[in-house]
């Protein structure tokens, strides 16, 4: 047997005290005598918050998502709000998706914030993340929790913490907060409920909810055109059932057919080997009934009702899955022709994107002179700038990764309203003769066809964890210099703020904060970043090419040409 380490022990040990009930304790002990390398896997640090709240597979441990570790974020929490709004009755929001523990996991946290004088609204059921950002506001609390590892493998699960403005918490708030909860005992934690603060809330915010859902992804699109799209809906086993169906019907469109065997939420997502639509496996059930049902579009989305995969018929009729870039090109190039339409363009309004996304969004936002942003990777971040602007209109806003932000009523993205959108898009394209995913080609003879594509290595542990970091440092000292025959013009390391311009080896500042991410570019336009994932144990490279596109007519041999462009890329640089 692997003997244990000192160190390990001893943080081990310290989960053998009064403060840790006799279940944990007998788990604990468990690892200790039987085994080691989970022990060590358990312990060897403490969860940290990433790009999405802290996120960890369920069990006993310091690196484990369990009612520790949680109450300690909440105990620290609490102390933080109170030294952040001194005086004032604070509120917080708390919902939960269908994972197992989740609900338990929620009412652990209720109870702390209830237990440290706080008033908690805490929705009765599972429900979308996005109803809680939403709720925060509309209830005026500081901060709002979800129980959630969102689209992650069953054995997960997390804590989304979002402040006033409804976006998840960033710098310098998130840095204080960690060093407030590094710095407790578990002894700290108070887990004494005071119920008389613990208020349920559902049918009101959910009804408000739907109404600024339907206000924000609903535009002139008649309603027969509504009544002709045929929608395939999958919710996955998520909380996406107890808003989207609804949200839908409301908004006029009447030929829905959903997945009736990933209706029934379950945290072991029975049907599904990962409920995450960027997956396309995850769509396979929905993806059957639309070929029954001759649907046009069919649409899934994550557990925590976040992220959303959209899947359309191609010239062809053929289904195909659209990527996160092209779901976010043709929702944002939809929304513009809106804000056109109503005259609303008036120069103080800006859309945004992360730094990993595809360079196209800024062409098409520039070209209806709306200003463009761009962002590190995660929605807190295009939550910031709303935050950061208020004299400026945003209107919308997305990702490569699965998702969308339709509008400033919910600051996180939001698969409700991004659902309706797309499918108001598919309606108001089909009336006109034409298609959604016709539509995105005429966008490519326009702006350019640029191909991406995400490659992710899964790295777990402490071995995968070590193994990424060095993947990064090797890229730092052996830079590549040149990619599929093309020179390599500039090289932005987001660690050291710097972008290096090969050509003249003159060095600029990047002006957003520190991130450990590779971006290089070559003379013939091709875009390489590559960044640990913040949420699951993976290194991603995200490959984007591009070349010009005369007609529609010529896209398939075009985009055959990049697809052979990205796979020789692969190849050239080891990526799997
Ligand atoms: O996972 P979700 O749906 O909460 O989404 C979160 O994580 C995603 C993946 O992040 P990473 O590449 O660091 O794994 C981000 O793209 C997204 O903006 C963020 O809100
Ligand atoms: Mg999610």
């Amino acid at each position: 047997m692997a003997t244990v380490k000192p160190e390990i022990l001893q943080k081990a040990k310290r989960w053998l005290t009064d403060a840790f009930d006799a279940d944990t304790k007998k788990e604990v002990n468990r690892l200790i005598e039987e085994d080691p390398k989970e022990l060590e896997e358990s312990f060897y640090k403490n969860a940290e918050f990433g790009t999405g709240g802290m996120r960890g597979v369920m069990g006993v441990g310091t690196n484990r998502i369990n009612k520790y570790t949680l109450g300690k974020n909440t105990q620290g929490l609490s102390d933080y709000l109170k030294k952040s709004f001194p005086g004032k009755d604070l509120k917080v929001a708390i919902a939960y998706d269908c994972r197992n523990n989740s609900q338990s996991l929620a009412k652990v946290v209720a109870d702390v914030f209830s237990a440290n004088g706080i008033k908690v609204f805490l929705f009765s059921e599972l429900r979308p993340t996005p109803e809680l950002s939403f709720a925060v506001r509309k209830l005026h609390c500081q901060c709002g929790i979800v129980l959630t590892a969102s689209h992650n493998p069953p054995e997960y699960n997390g804590y989304k913490v979002y402040w006033e403005d409804g976006g998840q918490l960033v710098p310098p708030q998130d840095e204080e907060l960690v060093e407030t909860i590094n710095n407790l005992e578990y002894e700290a934690i108070n887990f004494n409920a005071n119920s008389e603060l613990i208020q349920k809330i559902d049918t009101e915010v959910d009804i408000a909810f739907a109404e600024a859902s339907v206000k924000n992804g609903s535009f002139d699109t008649s309603a027969e055109a509504r009544k002709n799209i045929k929608i395939v809906f999958t919710s996955l086993h998520g909380t996406s059932i107890t808003m989207v169906p609804e949200v839908l019907e409301k908004a006029g469109f009447t030929n829905v057919n959903l997945v009736e065997e990933q209706k029934e939420p379950n945290g072991n997502f029975p049907t599904v080997k990962s409920p995450n639509p960027e997956e396309p496996a995850a769509l396979k059930m929905a993806l059957e009934l639309a070929e029954k049902k001759k649907a046009d579009i069919v649409i899934g989305t994550d557990p925590d009702c976040d992220r959303l995969g959209v899947a359309v018929r191609n010239n062809k009729g053929e289904m195909v899955l659209l990527n996160g870039n092209q779901t976010m090109l043709i929702m944002t190039w939809f929304l513009l022709e809106q804000w056109k339409k109503q005259g609303k363009i008036k120069g103080k309004e800006f859309m945004a994107s992360t730094i990993v996304s595809t360079p196209m969004l800024q062409k098409l936002v520039e070209d209806y002179g709306v200003k463009y942003m761009e962002v590190l990777t995660g929605f807190k971040w295009i939550a910031k700038l709303i935050k950061d602007h208020p004299a400026l209109d945003f209107i919308g806003g997305g990702e490569e990764s699965f998702g969308y932000m339709v509008g400033d009523f919910v600051r996180d993205k939001d698969a409700v309203t991004s659902t309706l959108l797309a499918c108001e898009i598919a309606a108001s394209m089909k009336a006109e003769g034409n298609s959604l995913y016709n539509k995105l080609l005429e966008l490519y003879t326009k702006y350019g066809l640029y191909k991406e594509e995400l490659i992710s290595l899964v790295k777990k542990g402490i071995e995968g964890e070590k193994e990424i970091k060095q993947m990064l440092i090797d890229l730092r000292e052996n830079p590549w210099s040149e990619v599929d025959g093309e020179k390599v013009i500039r090289v932005e390391d987001y660690k050291s703020s710097k972008s290096k311009n090969l050509r003249d080896n003159s060095e600029s500042d990047i002006d957003i904060p520190k991130s450990n991410v590779l971006i290089y570019y070559t003379e013939g336009g091709t875009k390489i970043a590559a960044r640990p994932s913040g949420t699951e144990p993976k290194i991603k490279f995200y490959i984007s090419v591009n070349t010009s596109l005369d007609s529609v007519e010529n896209y398939d041999k075009k985009d055959q040409e990049l697809a052979k462009k990205i796979s020789r890329i692969r190849k050239e640089l080891n990526l799997g």
